[in-house]
C-alpha cells in the first residue's frame, strides 16, 4: 500500500467512515482524532464456524481504510463465540477453524492490497478464560436480563427453537471484548447493531467506558437476501473453484434495469466490493494508477471496473470509474444482465485466483482444511448408528451409543415416541 500524504483531522475522519452504513459515537471519535495523542485502535471480529464467503470482502476492505488512516486494528477470531453459537461442534473443531479463517484472512488481505503485518490477530479464548474476563462474564449475565440478551443477539446468534443458554452469553462477551482489547472502537457488519448498541449500555453499567461503533453495509447473496454461510446457492467461499463462481453468477438473480434495492445481487456485489476492491488497488498504485489485475492496463486512467462485451455482438469493452455510472448504463437498459454477469465474474474470479494459488501450494493449509471441515459422515453409517429398536426401546434418561462422539441422552418425549412406535427421535435434540 502506497503511504498516503500526512491527513488533517476531517480527512481522517472521512476515510475511517466513508462507505458506511452507520456511525454509533462519531463525536467521540472525531475527539480522539483532533487530541492527536495517539493513534486510534479498533477491531474487528469473525466467529469461525462456516466457510468464509466472499462477503467478507467489504469489512476487510473497509479494515484496508482504517490502516492508511493510521488506525491500530486488531483482528479477532471469536473461537468461544463460535463454541456458543448453538453449534454444537467441540471446541477442537473449531479451534482447527480458527487455524483455517487466519490462514485464509491473511490470504485474502493480501490479494486485496492491505500489509498483514500491520495487522494483530487474537484469538479470543487467550483472554477470554481469565479470572478477570470470565467474573466480568458473570457480572455482566447479573446485569442481563433473558430479554436483552435475546434481543441483542437476534441477528447473529444463530436462531433455534430451543435456544441454549450459551447463545444467551454471546452478546455478553462480545461487549465485554471492547474492554479487553482496549480499543476506541468495534467495527461489524450492520447486523451486529443490536449487540452493538446492548455494548453501548452495558459497559458504563461495569465501569468501562462506551465505545464507538461503525458499521459497513451487508452484502446481498446472489439471490438477492442477505449473503448467507447456511445457503450455499446463494454464497461464494474465498475457495470455490472459478467454474462454480461463474456459474454460481450466471444462475444470481439479476432482473434488467434493476437495481441493488430491487434485489439485483449482482450489481449489488459491484457496488460492495468491486468498487471499493479495485479503488483501494488504484491508490495503492499511486492515486491515479490502474487497478490491475481487474482492469486491464490498457484501459482509461481512473477506470475501476470494465465489461468485455460478446464479439458476436461487435465486441468492445464499457469503462467505469464509478459505481453509479455503471448503475445508471444498468438501469436504461445499456447493459444487458448476461454482460455485468460476465464481467462481475472476470473481475471476482482475477480477485480469487491468488487465494486459490495459495492454498494449493500449501499443504498444511489443506491439511488444516480437512481437519477444520470434516467431510460429512456417511449417510449409510449414521442411520445404522441412529438405529434403535422401537419394541426395545430406551426409557427416558438412559444413555443411548453416541452417534457423533457425544453420549446423547433420550428425553422423555423420545422415549414416549418410540414407545408408540413413532419414527421421530428425541435424541438429543437433534
Ligand atoms: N458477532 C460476530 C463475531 C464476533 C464475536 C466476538 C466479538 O467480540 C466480535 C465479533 C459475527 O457475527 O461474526
Amino acid at each position: 500500500m502506497a503511504s498516503i500524504p500526512k491527513l488533517n483531522a476531517e480527512e481522517t475522519f472521512t476515510l475511517i467512515t466513508r462507505d458506511l452504513d452507520e456511525v454509533l459515537g462519531a463525536d467521540n471519535l472525531k475527539a480522539l482524532i483532533a487530541k492527536n495523542d495517539r493513534p486510534l485502535r479498533a477491531y474487528w471480529g469473525t466467529a469461525p464456524t462456516s466457510r468464509p464467503h466472499i462477503g467478507y470482502f467489504v469489512a476487510l476492505t473497509k479494515i484496508a481504510d482504517f490502516l492508511q488512516a493510521g488506525v491500530q486494528v486488531k483482528v479477532l477470531l471469536a473461537d468461544i463465540h463460535a463454541f456458543l453459537d448453538n453449534l454444537k461442534a467441540p471446541i477442537e473443531l473449531v479451534r482447527h477453524r480458527v487455524d483455517f479463517y487466519q490462514r485464509i484472512l491473511i490470504s485474502v488481505f493480501k490479494a486485496i492490497g492491505v500489509p498483514t503485518e500491520r495487522l494483530t490477530f487474537v484469538v479470543g479464548s487467550s483472554y477470554q478464560l481469565t479470572p478477570e474476563y470470565t467474573m466480568d462474564v458473570y457480572r455482566t449475565a447479573a446485569l442481563t436480563t433473558e430479554h436483552d440478551c435475546k434481543k441483542a443477539g437476534a441477528e447473529v446468534v444463530k436462531q433455534v427453537a430451543s435456544p441454549l443458554l450459551s447463545s444467551m452469553l454471546y452478546p455478553g462477551l462480545q461487549a465485554l471484548d471492547e474492554q479487553y482489547l482496549d480499543v476506541d472502537f468495534q467495527f461489524g457488519g450492520v447486523d451486529q447493531r443490536k449487540i452493538f448498541t446492548y455494548a453501548e449500555a452495558l459497559l458504563p453499567k461495569l465501569g468501562y467506558a462506551k465505545r464507538s461503533h461503525l458499521m459497513n453495509p451487508m452484502v446481498p447473496g446472489l439471490k438477492g437476501s442477505k449473503m448467507s454461510s447456511s445457503d450455499h446457492g446463494s454464497k461464494i467461499d474465498f475457495l470455490d473453484p472459478a467454474e462454480s463462481v461463474r456459474s454460481k453468477i450466471k444462475s444470481a438473480v439479476c432482473e434488467p434495469k434493476s437495481t441493488p434495492a430491487d434485489g439485483n445481487g449482482v450489481l449489488a456485489f459491484a457496488k460492495a466490493v468491486l468498487f471499493p476492491v479495485s479503488r483501494l488497488r488504484a491508490e495503492a498504485a499511486g492515486g491515479e494508477g490502474i487497478a490491475e489485475p481487474f482492469v486491464p492496463a490498457d484501459a482509461p486512467k481512473g477506470t475501476l471496473f470494465t465489461i468485455a462485451l460478446p464479439e458476436k455482438f461487435g465486441g468492445g469493452v464499457l469503462n467505469f470509474a464509478e459505481y453509479s455510472e455503471l448503475e445508471r448504463a444498468f438501469v436504461a437498459g445499456e447493459v444487458h444482465p448476461a454482460d455485468l454477469k460476465k464481467g462481475v465474474a472476470d473481475a471476482l474470479v482475477k480477485l480469487l485466483a491468488p487465494v486459490q494459488k495459495a492454498f494449493l501450494g500449501d499443504e498444511e493449509w489443506q491439511k488444516v482444511e480437512k481437519l477444520a471441515y470434516p467431510p460429512p459422515e456417511e449417510p449409510e453409517k449414521k442411520k445404522k448408528a441412529k438405529k434403535i429398536n422401537p419394541r426395545h426401546p430406551p426409557k427416558a434418561g438412559v444413555t443411548t451409543a453416541p452417534t457423533d462422539g457425544q453420549a446423547a441422552e433420550v428425553s422423555k418425549e423420545g422415549a414416549e415416541a418410540l414407545a408408540n412406535g413413532v419414527e421421530k427421535m428425541g435424541v438429543d435434540g437433534k
